[in-house]
């Protein structure tokens, strides 16, 4: 799957790129590189989304470990990410390659406007034979906005670059169905859909102290791209060279969807949503696997403060998310026509309640 591919999007983490107590491992950058830049000299394209800022800046700063609080976060990742460009923009420098550096926040990815200025960066540095390497801005990002973990960014990114796979690397060598720390666990080679995660459990929490997210995130992340048509595979950076030739190694997840639109995708995955409408069984079935509209008579209860156009979260009657959409309502208005089928309303009020065309099934 790998091999195959001509344009790849490839994630590592910080605790394959830094010492156990903060500091660049050289070493393991400069391999990462080597990888990387085989695979363009091949004529491949590589987009490289690269954590380590925060952890790279500890020592300089005399840290002792990864900080807890966002200025000190954000003093090390300033700090971080210029030794990170610097050692990136010298090792890429070494087979004539030149990098360029896109910090991002959510906001750029989020933000359809935003989308397509990254979008447009990104192309323009990969058509220019650069290999841009990505992180999140981290020193002007706030708790509240942003990402925290890379792997979703890789995800965002993946798909607004139109990438053909998208390789997660972390210091585990595959997905286990338990936390591979606790011993007894075993391997899980490929995920079809769903049904190959069940029991799987993918902790929240790295062993490094150093990353963040743990495995729940590259689990969710290569959920985010492979339903849009994007495969993933996912594997420790020691494994990188084999990974990105054509050897078996790591956890491959198929793609389980079709490459969805700017639009589909930022609503099934970036945009944030603003509220949640509860839906019964039959408006259930009707979104999801007849792909219609969503009417007010479908919809049992509203949550949240939100304005006609924003979007909100359609959730089945256990509360799980099975869609999300623009809703053509604001949330004041609802009460008075859930529950009621259109004969019943004024023909005002007979618009859907999400049309069809503005919403994404996520099942
Ligand atoms: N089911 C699982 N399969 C594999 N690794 C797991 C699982 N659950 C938890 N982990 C842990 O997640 C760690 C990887 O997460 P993290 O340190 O955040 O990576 P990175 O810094 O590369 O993003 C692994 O080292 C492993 O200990
Ligand atoms: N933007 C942050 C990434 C945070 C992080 O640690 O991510 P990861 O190691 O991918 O779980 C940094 O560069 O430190």
């Amino acid at each position: 799957m790998i091999a195959a591919a001509q344009r790849i999007v490839v994630k590592v983490g910080s605790s394959s790129l830094t010492r156990a107590r903060g500091g660049l491992d050289q070493a393991r950058l400069a391999s990462l590189v080597d990888t990387v830049a085989r695979r363009v000299g091949a004529g491949g394209q590589v987009v490289l989304v690269s954590s380590g800022a925060i952890a790279a800046g500890i020592t300089p700063l005399g840290l002792g470990r990864r900080p807890r609080d966002l200025a000190s976060q954000q003093a090390a990742a300033s700090v971080g990410q210029q030794a990170l460009a610097h050692a990136y923009a010298e090792s890429f420098a070494r087979y004539a390659l030149t990098v360029g550096q896109v910090l991002l926040t959510a906001d750029d990815v989020v933000r359809r406007s935003h989308y397509r200025n990254a979008q447009r960066t990104l192309n323009r540095l990969l058509t220019l034979g650069a290999v841009p390497v990505v992180n999140e801005n981290d020193t002007v990002a706030t708790n509240e906005i942003r990402f925290g973990d890379n792997d979703r960014l890789a995800a965002l990114v993946s798909h607004l670059v139109g990438a053909d796979a998208l390789v997660l690397l972390s210091d585990v060598d595959a997905l286990y169905d338990g936390d591979p720390r606790r011993g007894g666990a075993s391997a899980i080679l490929e995920v079809n859909g769903v049904e190959d995660m069940l029991g799987v459990e993918a902790g929240s929490t790295g062993s490094s102290g150093l990353g963040t997210g743990g495995m729940a995130s590259k689990v969710e992340a290569a959920r985010v791209a492979s339903s849009a048509g994007i495969p993933v595979l996912l594997t420790s950076a020691a494994q990188a060279d084999r990974a990105l030739g054509d050897a078996d190694v790591g956890t491959a997840f198929a793609a389980t969807g079709s490459r969805l639109s700017a639009r589909r995708f930022w609503l099934a995955h970036a945009a944030d949503a603003s509220g949640r409408l509860w839906l019964d069984d039959g408006a259930v079935s009707a979104v999801v696997k007849r792909r219609r509209s969503l009417l007010a008579a479908g919809v049992t209860a509203v949550e949240g403060a939100f304005d006609g156009g924003d979007v909100v979260e359609l959730v089945d009657p256990s509360g799980m998310v099975v869609a999300r959409g623009v809703v053509a309502y604001d949330a004041e208005e609802l009460p008075a026509l859930i529950g009621r089928s259109s004969h019943q309303l004024p023909p005002e009020q007979r618009r859907e309640v999400v049309h069809a065309d503005d919403l994404v099934p996520l099942r």
